[in-house]
């Protein structure tokens, strides 16, 4: 296991050389890709181009059975402590409590993650945020599918991270949250957060992110330099972390991943 501290220099995810087989299936083959604090990568490509799976690997979901990720500094292991504390995924799963309404899934994440006295204001500002005010007292059972992802969405922004891992976050959603979203990561790339999505809906790659990488039978191909469109340019943004937002851990690179232990 490799571990060592998180300079500067090093982006706070790297994935390198990484492959991937489902048995005798390779499903990943020569990936490479650097995130930085306040970076977004949208990785595009056709069904089965191994998307989901390269998210799985970048969040340490899964493993890669070649190559290296790292995030933070450290390898990405088993369980890895920095890994579940800085990283917020909405990815396949949508388990609901059945008996916890919308703010008390909300209240629960939050404070699972430490938002301790926070955390009542944090999930006032996502309800908005996201659309949910209004359905604050709801029960999961009771949510369109539109609204359920809007819930996944806003328990991903409402726990700290410093990467968020997104794996088609517009489905189900109508323009209007679309937008929202929109602004959102936007928000939170400006704020410092690290944003790695796949998505099917090029205007959101487009309107979001530095890089987009696009996946062909799991390698790579014409990956490009800036998304195309009226974003300004590199030197025109706002730095990382120069807008705070709530929920985006500042960035922690000048810390040692040994100075700050599994905390
Ligand atoms: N657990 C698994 N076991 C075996 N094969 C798998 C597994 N998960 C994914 N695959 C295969 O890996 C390949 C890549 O799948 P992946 O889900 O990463 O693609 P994707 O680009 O996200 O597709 P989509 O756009 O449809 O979501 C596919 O051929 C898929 O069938």
């Amino acid at each position: 296991m490799t571990r060592g501290p998180h300079t500067p220099d090093e982006p706070l995810l790297r994935m390198r050389d990484v492959g991937h087989r489902y048995g005798e299936h390779e499903v990943l083959r020569d990936v490479g890709l650097d995130l930085r604090p306040g970076e977004c990568v949208a990785l595009l490509g056709d069904n089965g181009s191994g998307k989901s799976t390269l998210l799985r690997l970048a969040c340490g979901r899964e493993h890669p059975t070649s190559g290296q990720v790292r995030f933070a500094g450290r390898a990405v292991t088993e369980d890895d402590p920095s890994v579940r504390r800085d990283v917020a995924t909405v990815m396949d799963a949508r388990a609901f409590y059945p008996d916890l309404t919308v703010r008390e899934h909300l209240m629960l994440v939050a404070l699972a993650h430490g938002g301790g006295r926070a955390a009542e204001a944090d999930v006032e500002r996502v309800l908005v945020e996201h659309g949910l005010a209004a359905l604050h007292d709801r029960l999961p059972s009771s949510l369109s599918s539109g609204q359920a992802q809007g819930l996944l969405l806003a328990a991903a922004f409402v726990r700290p991270h410093r990467l968020l891992v997104l794996d088609e976050p517009e489905q189900r959603l109508d323009a209007g949250a679309r937008a929202r979203l929109t602004d959102r990561l936007a928000a939170h790339t400006a704020a410092g957060a690290a944003v790695l999505l796949a998505t099917h809906h090029r205007p959101l790659a487009e309107a979001l992110a530095e890089r987009t990488v696009v996946l062909a039978d799991g390698r790579p191909v014409g990956a490009d330099g800036t998304a195309p469109g009226d974003r300004p340019a590199p030197g025109d943004r706002p730095a990382p972390g120069d807008r705070p937002v709530p929920g985006v851990r500042p960035d922690a690179d000048t810390e040692s991943a040994d100075a700050r232990g599994d905390r």
